[in-house]
């Protein structure tokens, strides 16, 4: 070959080689800036909605975790996470393969989520999934059903919630389901302070627990009240108002108390007792019900 005709074929094979690299960049960069677009990005969240029922399937037969997109009140994917059970002494349910009860306890407080599974032990399968539901308004009772709807709406699986108050009788039963709130701005520490103009410093801790499964028309309210009264800190300052509240025939704050003594004498674990009883006496109904569900869903 002439270097003439060598120079021409290696600006080719150059011209070649830069238009490959440039089209690899473009193809890289193009979905990041397809995105930034308002008919890109609708492009993309369809996309994401086709192929993440698939991935769902999928996933849940292998790590048996469960990805869903909470339509309306979260973006984010929510995962439903296998809890495991912190072994407590009593299994009401024998756990047989296949005749598990599954539920998923919605609540993004890790400290609740602990001592629910502590509580239920084996009586049930848990699950849990960190559902981003509004803190709604109200009456305990009205709260905790509201949020189980919510639950339930998304999930359409047998769902617990529950909403914790804790009650102040000098104040009229406030903070109550506000003390989140309280929590929040005042500290643990300064929320006895609320009382020091009063002589009575008794007060309650309250827990709602709510279950909405597919034979229900509506959620079931479990109620659990532990009567006590507010101290200045003392204990572990982990779980919100343990240190202030020492419940009635003890000398300890919920804090001091280790977690065996506490979920058998506290608000969540009277709920729970509750729900309990419910559940084993309504297993096989829970469970015939889930099976038509599977065969009409053609698991
Ligand atoms: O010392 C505590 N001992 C308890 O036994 C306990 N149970 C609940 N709380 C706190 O009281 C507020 C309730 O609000 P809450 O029922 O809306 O809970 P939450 O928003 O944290 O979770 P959830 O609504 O996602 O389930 C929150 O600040 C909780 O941390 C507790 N504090
Ligand atoms: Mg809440």
């Amino acid at each position: 070959m002439s270097p003439g005709r060598q120079g021409h074929c290696t600006f080719i094979a150059d011209l070649i080689i830069s238009a490959k690299v440039c089209s690899v960049v473009v193809l890289s960069l193009l979905p990041a800036v397809l995105q930034r677009t308002p008919i890109g990005a609708s492009a993309f969240r369809l996309t994401e909605r086709v192929i993440r029922p698939f991935h769902r399937s999928r996933s849940r037969q292998g790590a048996g975790r469960l990805s869903l997109y909470p339509d309306h009140l979260s973006r984010t994917a929510l995962e439903l996470t296998p809890v495991e059970p912190a072994v407590m002494a009593d299994d009401m349910c024998v756990t047989e393969k296949g005749k598990e009860m599954v539920l998923c306890f919605c609540t993004g407080n890790a400290n609740k989520l602990r001592e629910v599974s502590f509580i239920l032990g084996k009586t049930v399968t848990l699950t849990s999934a960190d559902v981003d539901l509004p803190e709604l308004q109200g009456d305990p009772a009205d709260i905790s059903v509201g949020k189980c709807r919510l639950a339930f709406n998304q999930l359409k699986q047998p769902v617990i919630v529950e909403d914790t108050s804790l009650c102040f009788n000098a104040l009229g039963g406030l903070p109550g389901p506000y003390v989140k709130w309280f929590l929040k701005k005042l500290g643990h520490k300064d929320l006895p302070k609320l009382l020091a103009g009063f002589d009575d410093k008794s007060a309650y801790a309250l827990c709602m627990f709510s279950y909405m499964d597919d034979t229900l028309e509506k959620p079931l309210l479990f109620e659990g009240r532990t009567n006590g009264v507010i101290v200045d800190a003392r204990g572990d300052p982990n779980f919100g108002w343990d240190p202030i509240f020492q419940p009635h025939g003890f000398d300890q704050t919920y804090a001091e108390m280790t977690k065996e003594l506490k979920n058998t004498i506290s608000h969540r674990y009277r709920a729970l007792e509750k729900l309990k009883t419910y559940l084993v006496q309504h297993k096989e109904e829970f469970l015939t019900a889930h099976a038509a569900k599977k065969v009409k869903s053609g698991e």
